[in-house]
């Protein structure tokens, strides 16, 4: 193998694999893709879609960061779970695959002032990315779904396989009735850009045989003959190599920007530092927490963060690591009579031994889908049903400097840019526009009580997903090995602890709105005692509350001048041949249609979601890229 590249993936991940398919479509030009895992796809954890959860208890799978102690949690610390393997986060997440509404990404491109990042420009990406199955006759008339074609790809030359499940469990349509009973309108395909309503969600699947399509199965496996497309496994890049044009500062007019050379990496198992050469361009893609990570190590970042880190600085660019958000996952769990439920796989060896086999012999059972069914309730029903959000809304909009303050970290530019987008999110919010808050339904247990009643259970998710609070992610040591230091700043800002409690009022309402009342036998957790917005936002801090590994905005899109660390061709401010493609260029949180904590087999998992747009990253820099091979 060579060891000179025109372009250096760092990151075998959802969105790397996506730009190192679409670049070595050009048989001219040669691509290494340098990942820190092995490839998985051989695992029954991962190709068996109900297997979810044991995919992700695989430890060497995942990189399973630890936040810092959260003030607002009662100090506790929560861990962020992230794939460490071909494929990334796709290779153990939930597989769900709907899309935000049109407003968020609208959001991301007003504050670029950048057309091509709306929803408008965005939808032929999405459609491109993928190659949805449509739903037959049973999952139209039995499960529910709707479609809309107009909406969705198709085409061979789509890459994520996506269909419906061929599963349905009583309880979802039971609920997403409750749902529209409550007030939500009803059901439509949740890939629209219209988040108002229910519905059922597709998912990454070969309905061919149903199992996982994660992005190695889409991107990776079926072109691996590529001579010109070359992945190195477990292998973790140690830094990017820079031709430094002139010593100092590179901030000041004029001056030629910074160019990568080399990537470097060690093997698993080695100590031996190995090294690709970079002939025209490197494209980082490790993730929201490995991203800055790489570029901190490469010199990259906040020089004081750098040098107490022993790391000496390269580049200044203060907000790399900044501008973290995450989206912050809880549940109402209620007793059922439903009979059909996901319990038995959680705890019955039995049951699991039985759907195994059905999967094996014709891929039919429990296993063949993630069991999870969406619906998504708008924001004017939620704060008018709960009370108090305008007054919250107001509250926030008057705060908004102290807010923008607080979360930029002295970092002047950035407080500019959080400020623009909270004013981007609350404007949303009162026009009714974007969602701040998911309600799905888990058919079965999907809390962390091990000793749990052994019952049958409904779970409505409840996930605060457009978050105001911001945090960082940054290195405190040059070694790679040292995990960096992670705080989301959960719950910092007064308007995400409020909504999300609103939500498990809301969870409850529809759990025993007709019909769902007709299988509902009483809560269990929170439990029944705990109803006061003060109890249920104790309850949240000390125990429910839980990251829903969704991270974005670390190496945020936004100008420059309010703090961003990329432009709108993903290229790294002051770097020549430098881009980010993952979900930390998201410069504000899109919705995630979320589930878990759970336990099967004993293995915990979470579930989280936001993939599709992921590959719209991917899919969109491999065009960047291609079509202007050197930066203008
Ligand atoms: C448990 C879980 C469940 C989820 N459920 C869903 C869902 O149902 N639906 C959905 O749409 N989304 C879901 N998500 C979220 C979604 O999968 C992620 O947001 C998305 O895949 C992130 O893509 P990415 O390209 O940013 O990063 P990743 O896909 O995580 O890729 C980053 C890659 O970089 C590699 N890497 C990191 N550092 C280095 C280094 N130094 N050197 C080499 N390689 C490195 C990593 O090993 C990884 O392979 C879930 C996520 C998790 C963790």
């Amino acid at each position: 193998t060579s060891s000179t590249y025109d372009y250096v993936i760092i990151g075998g991940g959802t969105a790397g694999l996506a730009v190192a398919n679409r670049l070595s479509e050009d048989p001219l030009v040669s691509i290494v893709v340098i990942e820190a895992g092995p490839n998985a796809e051989y695992l029954p954890e991962v190709f068996i879609p109900g297997l979810f959860g044991s995919g992700q208890a695989l430890t060497t799978l995942n990189w399973a960061y630890s936040t810092t102690p959260q003030p607002m949690l009662n100090n506790r610390s929560l861990v962020i779970n992230a794939g460490r393997v071909l494929g990334g986060s796709t290779t153990i997440n939930a597989m769900l695959f709907p899309r935000a509404g049109r407003a968020q990404y609208d959001a991301w491109a007003e504050l670029n002032r950048d057309a091509s990042w709306g929803w408008d420009a965005l939808l032929p990406f999405f459609r491109r990315s993928e190659r949805v199955t449509p739903p037959d006759a049973f999952q139209v008339d039995e499960g529910g779904v709707t479609y809309d074609p107009e909406v969705h790809g198709s085409a061979s030359d789509g890459r994520v396989k996506v269909g419906y499940p061929n599963m349905f469990f009583e309880q979802s349509t039971l609920w997403r009735q409750a749902a529209v009973a409550a007030g939500f309108p009803g059901e439509k395909d949740l890939g629209s850009g219209d988040p108002h309503g229910v519905g059922v969600s597709p998912e990454s699947i070969d309905v061919a045989n149903y199992t996982r399509c994660s992005a190695t199965c889409a991107y990776y496996t079926p072109f691996a003959s590529r001579p010109n497309l070359n992945v190195i496994t477990n292998a973790t890049v140690t830094r990017i190599v820079w031709d430094i044009p002139s010593p100092g500062s590179y901030s000041g007019k004029g001056q030629r920007n910074l160019r990568a050379i080399a990537v470097e990496f060690v093997q698993t198992g080695s100590n031996g530092i190995e090294s690709v050469t970079v002939r025209r361009e490197a494209v980082v893609s490790a993730g929201t927490i490995g991203t800055p990570k790489v570029f901190e190590l490469s010199g990259i970042g906040n020089s004081s963060i750098l040098r107490a880190a022993g790391i000496e600085p390269v580049l200044e660019l203060p907000s790399v690591g900044e501008n973290l958000a995450d989206h912050v996952h809880s549940y109402v769990s209620a007793f059922t009579n439903a009979s059909l439920t996901f319990d038995a796989l959680l705890t019955n060896p039995d049951a699991i031994s039985e759907q195994l086999s059905l999967w094996v012999t014709n891929h039919t059972g429990l296993l063949t889908s993630f069991p999870g069914s969406l619906g998504l309730p708008g924001p004017s029903n939620i704060f008018n049903n709960t009370g108090n959000f305008p007054t919250l809304l107001q509250e926030a909009k008057a705060n908004i400097s102290h807010f923008a303050h607080l979360f930029a970290n002295g970092n002047a530019l950035l407080e500019k840019g959080i400020r623009a987008q909270h004013e981007i999110v609350l404007r949303s919010y009162a026009d009714d526009v974007a969602l701040p808050l998911e309600n799905s339904l888990f058919p079965g247990y999907a809390g962390t009580a091990a000793d749990r009643p052994q019952r049958n259970y409904t779970t409505i998710m409840n996930v605060l997903y457009a978050p105001l609070s911001r945090g960082r992610t940054h290195i405190t040591s040059s070694d790679i090995r040292t995990a960096p230091v992670v705080d989301p700043a959960y719950y910092m800002h007064p308007l995400d602890a409020a909504t999300h409690a609103a939500g498990i009022s809301l969870a409850r309402k529809t759990l025993i709105t007709p019909p769902m009342d007709s299988i509902y036998l009483g809560e269990f957790e929170p439990g029944s005692k705990v109803r006061s917005s003060k109890d249920i936002s104790n309850s949240l801090r000390a125990a429910i509350a839980s990251s829903d590994n969704h991270v974005t905005g670390t190496m945020a899109m936004m100008p420059k001048e309010i703090g961003g660390v990329v432009d709108t061709k993903l290229r790294v401010y002051g770097i020549e041949n430098v881009r980010v493609a993952d979900a930390s260029i998201m410069p504000i949180p899109v919705s995630a249609h979320t589930v878990g904590p759970l336990r099967l087999s004993s293995r915990s998992l979470l579930i989280r979601n936001q993939s599709s747009t992921v590959y719209v990253i991917g899919e969109r820099v491999g065009l960047f890229v291609s079509s202007q091979a050197t930066f203008s």
